[in-house]
């Protein structure tokens, strides 16, 4: 029998279930002569990134792909960066562009992500995708809101005028989620740092998707009974025994006590990121063997 409540959300079962069906299509596309390609740049020795650059490589490679990483030192000139972009742009080979952020204080991240083809710009996160998302979609969707959407939908299919609260308002996170649950017909909130009452507002939540950068701060009895929450923050954080552990920004425990379904952290959102990022390389790939940005590229919304 299943349990009314407090089911955890498998989203690396999930993850790899859509990059089998990624790796099936890779396949078909390579058999009509085009291998998909995606190139990594990664700036700077950030271990974290570092550790997120191997996995996305290794990935890769594994659904057919082909991958291709570039490193520049921490202390490389911004106009570096934009040559290695402009490069990328022009190589028919790579199909997709993955800038790792954040970037250096002295590179101006807005700059580096307009440098890159809308067309290739697989993170979604070029000011033209970004329109289009606003617009009800045509574009390349960001990789974490996609992945998001696809683990609300594997436990509740119709998301119709289900009230959804959004925590954080980053561009690549909390902005295109909200853009994402608004298509799907939800009534939206998007709550921040300034927002007040937070938890009565949490409370309201049919949907909590929690996407600020703060470890476990979101309480257990802050959840809605029956509520679907998805636990988009990665916390490191310090263990007794000095070593470190991944926490999200909702209390695990308490909040899967209330809650319907809940996604863990590690194993929910993380790798559902990764898969979408190859999802949107295969989609790209597509649309540059033939048709515009606008043919294939998600083309319906999640
Ligand atoms: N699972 C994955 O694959 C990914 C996970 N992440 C994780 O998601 C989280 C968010 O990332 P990102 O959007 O880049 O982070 P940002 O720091 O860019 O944005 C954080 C957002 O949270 C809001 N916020 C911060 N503190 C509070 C608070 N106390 N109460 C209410 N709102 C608050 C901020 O508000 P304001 O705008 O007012 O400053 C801001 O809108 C991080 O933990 C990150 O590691 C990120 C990318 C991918
Ligand atoms: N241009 C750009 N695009 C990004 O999408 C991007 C980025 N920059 N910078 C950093 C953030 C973070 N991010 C994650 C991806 C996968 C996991 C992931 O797979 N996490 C595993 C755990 C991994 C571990 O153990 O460290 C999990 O949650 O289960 C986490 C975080 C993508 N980001």
């Amino acid at each position: 029998m299943t349990q009314p409540f407090g089911r955890v959300i498998d989203g690396k079962a999930v993850a790899a279930e859509l990059r089998r069906d990624v790796a099936r299509d890779v396949a078909e596309l390579v058999a009509s002569g085009c291998q998909p390609g995606l190139a990594v740049i990664l700036m700077g020795i950030d271990p974290a990134s570092q550790v997120y650059v191997r996995n996305k490589a290794k990935q890769t490679r594994e659904v057919g792909m082909a991958s291709f990483e570039h490193r520049l030192p921490a202390t490389a000139r911004q106009t570096e960066l934009l040559s290695l972009v402009q490069q990328l742009n022009n190589d028919p080979a790579v199909h997709g562009i993955l800038v790792q952020l954040p970037l250096p204080g002295h590179i101006d991240e807005r700059i580096v992500l307009r440098a890159i083809d809308p067309a290739k710009d697989v993170d979604g996160f070029h000011p033209l995708n970004a329109g289009l998302l606003a617009g009800g979609g045509g574009g390349l969707v960001p990789c974490t809101p996609l992945g998001s959407m696809i683990l609300l939908r594997s436990v509740r299919p119709g998301l119709r005028g289900a009230h959804a609260v959004v925590l954080g308002r980053s561009n690549i996170v909390g902005k295109p989620i909200a853009q994402l649950l608004l298509a799907a017909d939800c009534t939206v909130t998007v709550a921040h740092s300034k927002t007040e009452r937070l938890p009565d507002i949490c409370r309201q939540a049919d949907f909590l998707i929690a996407a600020i950068g703060r470890p476990e701060m979101i309480q257990g009895d802050w959840i809605k009974a029956g509520a679907i929450v998805i636990d988009v923050g990665i916390n490191r954080v310090p263990t007794v025994d000095g070593k470190t552990r991944l926490v999200g920004d909702v209390a695990f425990e308490d909040a899967r006590q209330r809650a319907f379904a809940i996604t863990p952290v590690p194993g929910g959102v993380g790798p559902m990121t990764i898969a979408c990022l190859l999802r949107n390389t295969l989609q790209a790939a597509r649309s540059q063997s033939g048709g515009s940005i606008l043919s294939s590229a998600g083309k319906s919304l999640p």
